[in-house]
């Protein structure tokens, strides 16, 4: 099967989004797993499909799937910006504002004058159950009231770090470094992605506090390894920090791709982020027989 895809890119996560709006894709994870793979396929961190909805009010879905594993995750940050500039450009519609849904969550999602989105990520959720994260045993160390926890790495050059756990509908961990630059993420990074007390596994930041205003931050993704940027991940980070009381209510977020703002007023109210999303190329790949899979109700 001849597939037709668009490469993009928000802050350097990569991506390869496709059009379900007119016909529904017989893609499996074999598919989704060769055209995440940078030799032998295009090369993406996540593959998004974009799909009509069927929910009254909603004008997309969009899923979303790891290009490691070719799995299906609940959220992507830097992807929902990436989607909205899709369906733009190609004259799927020409709304500034775009109610889209994913397999958990409903977002709306602005395109401004000057071509970045901003995004309503919805309000985060602290509850550790609904990561899913496992805090039986530990005792948190509070910081203005919000829980620290410590987790055990043993044998790492860092035995015992303290994460701030936040869903932003995709699970997050994230702990505060002195130095991203010099912080061991690819060491400590799987360790907390693949940590017992997350039965899902875990997304793992990584937040240095420049000031109450910038961060810097590096996010081992999720079935993903260390990404350029990770939009989830910018929003967990900030929203910990503001808990936390190390940060104000609007910040900058200096990814190793690009910059991200995120803005969260505090409990109840939803997380602003607003970011690039752009274009890189066009193309067509051939997809071997044994990567499709049966489509849903056909
Ligand atoms: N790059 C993303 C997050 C993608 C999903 C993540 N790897 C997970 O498994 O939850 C973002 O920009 O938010």
């Amino acid at each position: 099967m001849r597939l037709r895809f668009t490469k993009m890119q928000g802050a350097g996560n990569d991506f390869v989004v496709l059009d379900a709006t007119a016909a529904p894709l017989p893609l499996g994870p074999a598919a989704y797993r060769l055209l995440g793979d940078r030799r032998f396929g295009v090369g993406a961190d996540q593959i998004l499909v974009v799909e009509r909805a069927t929910t009254p009010g909603i004008d997309f879905r969009y899923r979303i799937f790891n290009g490691a594993s070719g799995a299906e995750v609940e959220q992507c940050g830097n992807g929902a910006r990436c989607f909205v500039r899709f369906v733009h450009d190609r004259g799927l519609t020409t709304q500034r504002t775009v109610q889209v849904e994913t397999i958990n969550n409903r977002l709306a999602l602005t395109l401004q004058d000057d071509g970045r989105v901003t995004v309503d990520m919805n309000q985060p959720v602290f509850e550790p159950a609904r990561l899913p994260f496992d805090p039986s045993g530990l005792t948190p160390r509070l910081v203005n009231g919000f829980e620290l926890w410590p987790l055990e790495l043993p044998g790492a050059s860092w035995p015992r770090v303290e994460i701030a756990a936040v869903s932003m509908g995709n699970p997050h961990a994230v702990q505060r470094v002195e130095d991203v630059d010099s912080a061991p993420v690819a060491e400590i990074g799987p360790l907390v992605e693949g940590h017992a007390r997350f039965a899902r596994r875990v997304n793992a930041g990584f937040l240095q506090v420049v000031s109450r205003r910038e961060v810097r931050l590096r996010v081992y993704e999720r079935d993903a390894g260390e990404t350029l940027a990770c939009g989830t991940g910018a929003c967990a980070a900030v929203v910990a920090g503001i808990r936390l009381g190390w940060l104000d209510e609007t910040v900058d977020v200096h990814t190793r791709g690009g910059l991200l703002t995120i803005t969260w007023p505090g409990p109840g109210q939803p997380v602003w982020m607003t970011g690039p999303a752009e274009p890189v190329f066009e193309g067509e790949i051939e997809l071997p027989e044994a990567c499709l899979a049966p489509v849903a109700g056909a």
